[in-house]
């Protein structure tokens, strides 16, 4: 695992310097993952906490399993594959307490049911145990910790094999005609949301890296501003061409000729290929359908949930506060990072946190096996094994 150091930076981050880091995410030339555990620091683990950015870069230092589910609850982690990752290292730091088969149970159980809708999660936590129960329980700490590593190394390759697999889609267009090519994304499915690279914005960053004319269309992605706030973050520092709109915009723009192609990430796709995604995504589906835009959906094979047909009926759907939609965030003239109300006092809100787009919608599935239809028997094709 990558190690390093602190150095604090005025005034309000702390940048940790990875020695001889080789990951492809670069913040003013400092290599970093989403996660990382520091062996010098009594095998901690560090996470970017996602509710400061993009005011401020703050790494949070996790020793305890409470942290870690308090850190995915309150999306200070956040992104399908990533709190998989994040929740892997959590049971490490809860066996670290007592690796008995009843606490590391308990402890799985725990962690597994911080959010609901991702299926990553689920699946990192269920994986942690297969490879746990058949170990010694002397030895389970480091196997632990030994597992969460690989789960963490497996979604960074997985991620870059998504990004060829879509930087192909994004050259096609870029041979067809001048310009730029215009992407579409909604919520944030980029490497803060993974390990490294990112789903949606993989194939965004290749493409840019090879010199293609890219331009991202962002939605803001209330009412958590996750593309105001993360993705439109990330393009930024990575010197991406790209404009932040309202999620009202979307349809519009399509109609109008200007957005190429839609790429979303995902929480959970069934085997049928219904996919689970941010709150309003469903919405941009339908309108890229009615304009004839492909509407791709970018993921690791982590994320299908194969035990299930019907993602509008089976996929559980994460409520959250109201308070996300009554209040929002943001940082004023004076730079104090503050949340105002916006509703009057006494109105009620519901805040269903995504949505199922149906499968006719999808044009298509970007893995790291390939790209396939979103289907039972494209999905098939690409995962055998699991027919
Ligand atoms: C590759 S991230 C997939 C997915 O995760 C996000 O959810 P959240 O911000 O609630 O953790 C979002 O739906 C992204 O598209």
């Amino acid at each position: 695992m990558p190690v390093g150091r602190m150095l604090p930076c005025a005034p309000f981050c702390v940048f940790w310097l990875l020695d001889g880091g080789t990951y492809y995410m670069k913040i003013d030339n400092v290599s970093y993952r989403s996660v990382w555990v520091d062996t010098d620091d009594g095998w901690s683990v560090h996470i970017f906490d996602q509710t400061r950015l993009p005011w401020s870069l703050d790494i949070l230092r996790l020793t305890e399993r409470d942290q870690v589910a308090h850190a995915i609850r309150t999306m200070q982690v956040r992104g399908a594959p990533l709190i998989g990752a994040v929740a892997a290292y959590g049971l490490a730091l809860a066996l670290r307490h007592d690796s008995s088969d009843e606490a590391m149970e308990r402890d799985a159980a725990l962690l597994a049911a911080t959010r609901p809708t991702a299926v990553n999660l689920g699946w990192a936590i269920r994986r942690m145990l297969t490879r746990l129960r058949t170990t010694a329980v002397a030895d389970r700490v480091a196997a632990a910790y030994d597992e969460a590593g690989r789960i963490c190394d497996e979604d960074v390759i997985q991620n870059e094999a998504i990004g060829r697999q879509g930087l192909e889609l994004i050259e096609d267009i870029a041979a067809r005609r001048p310009g730029p090519v215009n992407i579409m994304t909604h919520c944030n499915a980029g490497w803060i949301a993974t390990v490294d690279w990112g789903t949606a914005l993989a194939p965004i960053y290749m493409a840019h890296d090879r010199g293609i004319d890219v331009h991202v269309w962002v939605d803001e992605t209330r009412p958590r501003n996750q593309g105001a706030s993360l993705t439109a973050w990330e393009l930024g520092r990575h010197g991406v061409k790209h404009t932040v709109i309202a999620d009202n915009a979307g349809g519009h723009l399509m109609q109008h000729g200007q957005v190429d192609m839609v790429i979303v990430g995902t929480d959970r796709v069934t085997r049928t290929g219904d996919v689970a995604n941010k709150i309003g995504t469903y919405l941009k589906a339908l309108a890229a359908h009615d304009n004839g835009v492909p509407f791709w959906v970018a993921l690791p094979s982590t994320t299908i949930d194969w035990t299930i047909n019907d993602g509008v009926k089976e996929i559980p759907i994460e409520e959250r506060s109201g308070r996300e939609v009554t209040h929002i965030q943001g940082r004023d003239d004076a730079g104090a990072v503050t949340a105002v109300q916006l509703v009057p006092d006494g109105s009620r809100a519901a805040n269903p946190a995504f949505d199922v787009t149906p499968a006719r919608l999808v044009t298509g599935l970007i893995t790291e096996r390939g790209r396939c239809p979103a289907t039972a028997d494209g999905l098939c094709d690409l995962f055998p094994e699991y027919v």
